[in-house]
């Protein structure tokens, strides 16, 4: 097998039950070591949701998902406020301060996309990561997918359904036999961007409605300066969160587009397998 991931990328990996997929996916993480070949260049940090999420611990989803960022790193608070962004985003139902192990199946595949997702991943491995989700989730896992490789971040996931591998992938990888064979796809070359918008109060003085910014389709990141508000959003959901913005009153002081990952960091990190 000889595959490449590029940063910016977004890859599809399909294949029979049985083929390997999942096998593939954890040498490429590092969870699995190959008989024979080597991992090239794998970047850091890793965000990885597993095919099957085992949530059986009595630890709350908060204090899970607080527990994970810090080994990734951030500090308590920030971990948490990521966690909590995170599952507003998913639309967590049950509570964040649920068990774990009290969790459905959605509900468990939704943390685990939150813990992959704690630290901006360089590279995003999902295993069938759609499997189990509503569709409101749906929409932001392909947000979440666009968001990563716009960052400049690689993104490797498994499918079974080829609606959804066309869809989201730049290309695929299919495997059968022990073999590996590469599909491109007519998403390659066509860069994401992010924008930044600059909320604020009026020149009227009108106060604008307070809106759930992070429960917006598209926004990443969403911050207070001052009295303004700082979003930074997928550029194809920045039209709609725009118009959400101007229909509450309030008033646009910035607005700036930035080229996605694959401009912006191009091929610099490859892992090749
Ligand atoms: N460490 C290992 N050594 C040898 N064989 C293994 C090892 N790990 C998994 N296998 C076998 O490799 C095959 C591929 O398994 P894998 O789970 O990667 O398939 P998959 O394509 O993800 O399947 P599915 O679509 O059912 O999830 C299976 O027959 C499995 O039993």
């Amino acid at each position: 097998m000889d595959m490449e991931v590029a940063a910016g990328d977004v890859l599809a990996v399909v294949g029979s039950n049985g083929s390997g997929k999942t096998t593939l996916l954890r040498i490429l993480v590092g969870l699995s070591q190959p008989s024979s070949g080597s991992v090239l260049g794998r970047p850091s940090p890793i965000g990885y949701v597993p095919d099957r999420f085992t949530a059986h611990g009595r630890i709350s989803v908060i204090s899970y998902l607080t527990h994970m960022g810090r080994i990734r790193g951030l500090s308590a608070s920030a971990a948490r406020t990521r966690g909590n962004h995170l599952l507003e985003r998913l639309s967590l139902v049950g509570g964040r301060d649920a068990p774990l192990r009290t969790l459905s199946k959605g509900n468990a595949q939704k943390v685990a996309l939150a813990q992959a997702l704690l630290v901006q991943p360089d590279l995003l491995v999902l295993d069938e990561p759609w499997s189990g989700l509503d569709t409101s989730a749906h929409r932001v896992l392909s947000d979440f997918i666009d968001e990563a490789a716009a960052q400049g971040g690689a993104v490797v996931f498994t499918d079974h359904r080829e609606a959804i591998t066309e869809t989201h992938a730049d290309g695929v990888y299919s495997l059968s036999g022990g073999r590996i064979t590469f599909h491109g796809s007519r998403h390659i070359g066509n860069p994401a961007s992010i924008v930044e918008l600059i909320l604020t109060v009026p020149p009227t003085g009108a106060m604008p409605v307070e809106i759930n910014w992070s429960a917006l389709p598209g926004v990443m990141d969403s911050a207070l300066r001052g009295a303004k508000v700082v979003l930074r959003v997928a550029r194809d959901h920045s039209d709609a969160v725009l118009l959400t913005a101007l229909q509450h009153q309030w008033s646009v002081s910035g607005f700036t587009v930035t080229a996605g990952g694959r401009d912006r960091r191009g091929d610099a990190r490859k892992a090749a397998l």
